[in-house]
């Protein structure tokens, strides 16, 4: 069993996160429910942050809030010195809710609409990736509008297949995001943005996609993207006063995951900047980054209760629990592996290998194939691991299913930080029927 940050077993043999029993918080809060490990948390950021320094880079180290966007947790991003990724008007909402400084906050999104970029206008945020010439030239006409100018990044798609699922790629030359840097669109991108009076071109943005566990991925992208920058600067006069180098690393789920640490990506890639800055003979621009799942990633954990159970004999054993691709759509949509035990018995040895249900009206929600764990019993409680990013953020009220609530636990305390949905949440947006049948 590998327990991560603050996580270990009590002397009841129950999982402790953060100085808190688990099965105290199932008590107080019920289940499903999502525990957060914030130190862990501020571990993460503190490693991102104190590797720049140490490097002696100028950077940001972005929070890209899609991974895990609450009120709570981006105010816990600003505590921690981080700026802020958002991907639309919703975590932009979230963020201002939170009172987080708009000029490190930066808007992303391959279709923004008109009102969200009205949004971050009004806002003054303190970047705007431009993903298309579409937003290009939208953003443009309502600065003019407006009478505002407006700070941006062109995301550029540099034809990078990194080594990771194929939903979640993002750096190949056929992606919805970006311009493409290889046929020329990023090029005329540039153009647009330096002749644009209203538009302040800091730099380029480039994310080749999520869950990687090697560099190799971000050193080619920073390779092809210095040697682009370098044709600017001679063609056009443009240098970049930033690069955005996205987000992306891989984290451990199970035993088959083997991440580098965190501070290691960050040393090698700036490692490849430094040295294509010196060969081409151009300045370090300032780095920012955009981790997400990295650093809430294993920082989560979801606790169940054990339901039913159904044996099909000589095939396999289903334990079902009271959640499933309603709380953590990822096993379904990617099968992505996870990790579990029963946090009530924690100390007891595997006896068998049982494959966990959800609750959903869907073959295909399955939380874990093949699980070895203790003889479960009904009411037992299941903790899966590593939840934190793209759980709650991804999480649906298929088949009605209300939203499990979220738990912040540091030095012994628990903080409720979202509620949980009540039936009544499920049908507050519902209007009833306004034809009557006559008979
Ligand atoms: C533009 C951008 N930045 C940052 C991220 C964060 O990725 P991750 O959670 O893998 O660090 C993503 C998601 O893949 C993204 O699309
Ligand atoms: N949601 C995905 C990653 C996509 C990240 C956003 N570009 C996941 O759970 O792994």
């Amino acid at each position: 069993m590998f327990l991560h940050g603050t996580s270990k077993i009590n002397n009841k043999g129950h999982l402790e996160i953060g100085g808190v029993d688990t099965i105290e918080i199932v008590k107080e809060f019920g289940t499903p429910v999502y525990v957060y490990d914030v130190a862990l948390i501020r571990d993460r950021a503190k490693g991102f942050k104190d590797t720049f320094e140490k490097l002696g880079i100028k950077a940001q180290v972005a929070y890209a809030s899609k991974a895990f966007s609450t009120v709570a947790m981006v105010q816990l991003a600003d505590q921690e010195g981080l700026s802020l990724d958002v991907v639309s008007g919703g975590e932009l909402y979230t963020a201002l809710a939170a009172d987080f400084p708009v000029d490190r906050i930066h808007f992303h999104g391959n279709n923004k609409s008109r009102e969200e970029l009205e949004m971050a206008l009004e806002h003054r945020l303190g970047c705007i990736v431009v993903d298309n010439f579409h937003e290009l030239q939208l953003l443009a006409e309502l600065c003019e509008i407006k009478n505002v100018r407006a700070k941006i990044l062109l995301r550029v798609t540099p034809g990078i297949e990194a080594h990771t699922h194929d939903y979640i790629l993002t750096g190949q030359e056929d992606s919805k995001f970006g311009f493409g840097l290889q046929n020329g669109q990023a090029t005329t991108a540039l153009k647009t943005a330096i002749d644009s009076d209203y538009l302040d071109l800091l730099g380029v943005h480039c994310h080749i996609g999520s869950q990687i566990f090697e560099t190799t991925g971000f050193i080619l992208a920073a390779r092809k993207i210095f040697t682009q920058l370098k044709e600017w600067k001679e063609s056009l006069g443009f240098e970049s006063k930033v690069l955005n180098l996205g987000g992306g690393f891989g984290i451990r789920y199970t035993q088959e995951d083997d991440p580098i640490p965190a501070s290691q990506y960050v040393e090698e890639i700036i490692a490849e900047v430094k040295d294509q800055a010196e060969k081409l003979s151009m300045e370090v621009p300032e780095i920012w980054i955009e981790p997400g799942r990295s650093l809430v990633g294993d920082a989560g954990t979801t606790l169940y209760q054990i339901g039913s159970k159904k044996d099909v004999p000589n095939v396999r054993k289903y334990l079902a629990v009271d959640g499933g691709m309603s709380d953590n759509i990822r096993p379904a949509l990617y099968e992505a592996k996870y990790e579990a035990i029963l946090a009530n018995r924690a100390l007891e040895t595997p006896e068998e290998t049982v494959s966990i249900a959800g609750k959903c009206c869907e073959s295909g929600d399955m939380l874990i194939w093949d699980l070895p764990l203790p003889k479960a019993e009904s009411n037992d409680v299941l903790a899966v691991f590593c939840t934190g990013a793209y759980g709650y953020a991804m999480s649906n009220n298929y088949n009605r299913i209300p939203k499990p609530p979220v738990v912040f636990v540091e030095k012994g305390k628990a903080q409720l930080v979202v509620r949980r949905e009540t039936f009544d949440d499920i049908v507050r947006l519902d209007l009833p029927l306004k034809t009557k049948v006559n008979n």
